[in-house]
């Protein structure tokens, strides 16, 4: 549904994307993940047709950007990482104007309209004035408003920005809800343990490059070359933490009340042989788990600094 190919973007010297690569497939929720000034933002400008890209292909439904912007346009629903002011509108009124700029209707505008602003939550807001909702009602409105010409590619920048935990959760049950819509969505974000739980397939770019892609579990497993044992012993936890320091393949030991948290570099062969030396010493072993590493942890691994955008 979405086809990146060499896509680049330079503002003089300065490149802000360098042959950018990336393929989203009907009805996949991608998380698009990126320290600030990465080329987020760049890249989801390009899909929405604001913003010509310097070479490169980008095409929504097979229909490329730069040539068919009006069929691009009528694919898309696009969330801009700022809202823009309109004090004089109430929300329903707001939807309206935006249904009307799509060639809706009005009497199925009047049908919509409710329709959206249950699905964000917004419904006993539908006759108050747009700036005088909170930050998290306005970007689920802004939300709603992308939603209105049922576009089948959303395009969310930041949709969670700003917000309180509270707000995120909700703006994730509604992102939840359009996935089960079937809808492809491409999300940026810098919550990135909250995209874990809602994204197929992420995609994480640092200085206008894309450095990483694929599904999360299968980045996680590449990443898993350090995973983090935890073991839990009935008594002498102090004792298993000093043997462990001496077995092959552990690089680190700390062992806490909690238990014992083994750096461990090995597969899982030899995780499965050091549990047997565990239990053979005669340690009482109440639990002996791998800890999950989450999305965030994958980011920070990828994204260690470095390597600038200036373009000689
Ligand atoms: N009009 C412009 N002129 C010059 N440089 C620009 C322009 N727009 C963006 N850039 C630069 O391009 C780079 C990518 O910006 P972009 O907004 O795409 O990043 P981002 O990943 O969305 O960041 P954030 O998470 O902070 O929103 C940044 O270094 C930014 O300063």
């Amino acid at each position: 549904m979405i086809e990146i190919r060499n896509l680049t973007k330079m503002y003089g010297s300065f490149a802000a994307l360098q042959d950018v690569n990336i393929s989203i497939g009907k009805g996949t929720v991608f998380g698009f993940v990126g320290p600030n000034g990465a080329g987020k933002s760049t890249t989801m400008s390009i899909l929405a047709t604001l913003l010509s890209p310097t070479s490169g292909s980008a095409k929504v439904g097979g229909y490329e950007v730069t040539d068919y912007p009006q069929e691009v346009r009528k694919l898309i629903g696009y969330m801009p990482d700022f809202f823009g002011v309109y004090d004089q509108f109430k929300t329903t009124e707001y939807l309206h104007f935006y249904g009307a700029s799509y060639g809706i209707p009005r009497h199925e505008r009047e049908q919509l309209i409710p329709q959206l602003l249950e699905l964000v939550n917004l419904s006993d807001k539908r006759d108050v004035y747009v700036d005088s909702l909170s930050r998290g009602m306005k970007q689920r409105l802004c939300l709603a408003r992308c939603l209105v010409h049922d576009p089948e590619v959303l395009i969310l920048d930041e949709p969670a920005s700003g917000l309180d935990p509270r707000a995120r959760i909700e703006m994730r049950e509604i992102l939840k809800e359009l996935k089960l819509m079937g809808k492809t969505i491409i999300i940026s974000s810098h919550i990135l343990p909250e995209l874990a739980e809602m994204v197929d397939e992420i995609g994480v770019i640092e200085h206008g490059r894309m450095v990483a892609q694929g599904k999360v579990s299968e980045i996680q497993n590449r990443l898993r070359v350090k995973r983090v044992l935890h073991i839990r012993v009935l008594e002498r936890a102090e004792e298993l933490a000093e043997q462990l320091r001496d077995e092959l393949h552990v690089s680190q030991v700390l062992c806490d009340e909690t238990g014992v948290h083994v750096h461990f570099g090995g597969g899982d062969i030899e995780q499965s042989a050091l549990l047997t030396n565990i239990l053979s010493s005669g340690y009482q072993v109440v639990s002996f788990h791998e800890a999950q590493s989450n999305l965030e942890d994958v980011f920070l691994e990828i994204t260690k600094g470095g390597g600038a955008n200036e373009l000689a």
